[in-house]
């Protein structure tokens, strides 16, 4: 028998093959429903090799709000941790480097807000690869990801991050869709919509209702929802969180680069060392006197 994941691959390709159009919108919203039921099965506890958090990720929630770093390994998060919170969290040139969850706390105009660090994840990590499925369970409980990448990779890992995250249910700078679904015991499906809708007509709401054996029910759109809205409104345990993507090692890059990067939405450019070409080593503490060169990043520590 096909395996969950193997069915999950199939739809995938399927999907991948069905041309978008008008005429196949029902049945792409059809595929979509089976592959978040299917996903829903491999996160489920009682399916081989899943659950919440586990061991050396039990960490209790403290203070006022909770972050999480996430990203692929040794882009620098547990540097961004001790530089941040004063924590000690093992730093090193290797992936892999943090294997468990380490907390830290930032006060900031009397806020006590809990910053997590956790192990770098990587494609496939929704789907039990590595750490990945205690990784992600515990960017479940925070407040808000910090997405964190290395502004010398290519830009596309903030993509495959966020499918990461987005199929292990977590919906990011999302609100969560306004749109009514309830269920009844008679009259069939009936959809009405208070603005013009032009992903879902009723043909693509009843494929997908038919998938989760739902015959009668009332649909209300207040917003051009999609196939995938519908769905996660059906499927619940969805969880909206807002994200900043920190862009970190921006001493890396030239100064046209980062401008590329400045159109990035939520985003916010970090490097936690100084490095550049006025430095004879890097990074180097310098004083007053040191002259600068073109691009040189310069970190000013303040004491209190
Ligand atoms: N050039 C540069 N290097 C950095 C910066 N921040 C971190 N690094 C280096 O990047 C490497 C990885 O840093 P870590 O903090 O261990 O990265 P991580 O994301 O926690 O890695 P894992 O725990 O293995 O996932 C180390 O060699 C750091 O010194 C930065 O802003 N600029
Ligand atoms: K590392
Ligand atoms: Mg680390």
């Amino acid at each position: 028998m096909a395996t969950v994941m193997q069915k999950i691959k199939d739809i995938e390709d399927e999907m991948a093959k069905t041309q978008k159009n008008k005429a196949t919108a029902h049945h792409l919203g059809l595929l979509k429903a089976k592959l978040a039921k299917l996903r829903r099965e491999l996160l489920t506890p009682s399916s081989k090799g899943a659950g919440g958090a586990g061991e050396g990720f039990d960490v209790t929630k403290s203070g006022d709000s909770r972050v999480g770093l996430v990203g692929f390994p040794s882009v620098g998060k547990s540097t961004l941790l001790n530089k941040l919170t004063g924590t000690f969290s093992e730093v090193a040139s290797y992936e892999f480097t943090t294997l468990t969850c380490i907390p830290g706390v930032i006060t900031y105009r009397g806020a006590k807000i809990q910053l997590l660090d956790l192990p770098g994840i990587i494609e496939g990590a929704k789907d039990g690869k590595g750490r990945g499925r205690q990784v992600i369970s515990t960017a479940r409980t925070c407040n808000c990801i910090l997405i964190v990448l290395d502004a010398i990779k290519p830009i596309t890992h903030k993509r495959l991050i966020e499918k990461e995250l987005e199929g292990f249910g977590i919906r990011l700078n999302k609100e969560p869709p306004n749109l009514t679904f309830r269920k009844k015991d008679k009259g069939g499906l009936n959809l009405t919509s208070t603005v013009t809708t032009t992903h879902l007509d009723l043909e693509t709401v009843k494929a997908i209702c038919s998938e989760y054996r739902i015959h009668n029910a009332d649909i209300t759109l207040r917003y051009d929802a999609t196939a995938d809205d519908l769905i996660d409104v059906i499927e619940g345990s969805r969880v909206y969180i807002p994200c900043i993507y920190v862009v970190n090692k921006i001493d890396q890059i030239t100064l046209e680069e980062l401008e590329i990067l400045d159109k990035l939405p939520h985003y916010c450019p970090i490097s936690a060392l100084v490095w550049g070409s006025s430095a004879k080593h890097k990074p180097q503490r310098v004083g007053k006197e040191h002259e600068l060169e073109d691009e040189d990043v310069v970190q000013i520590i303040k004491k209190v």
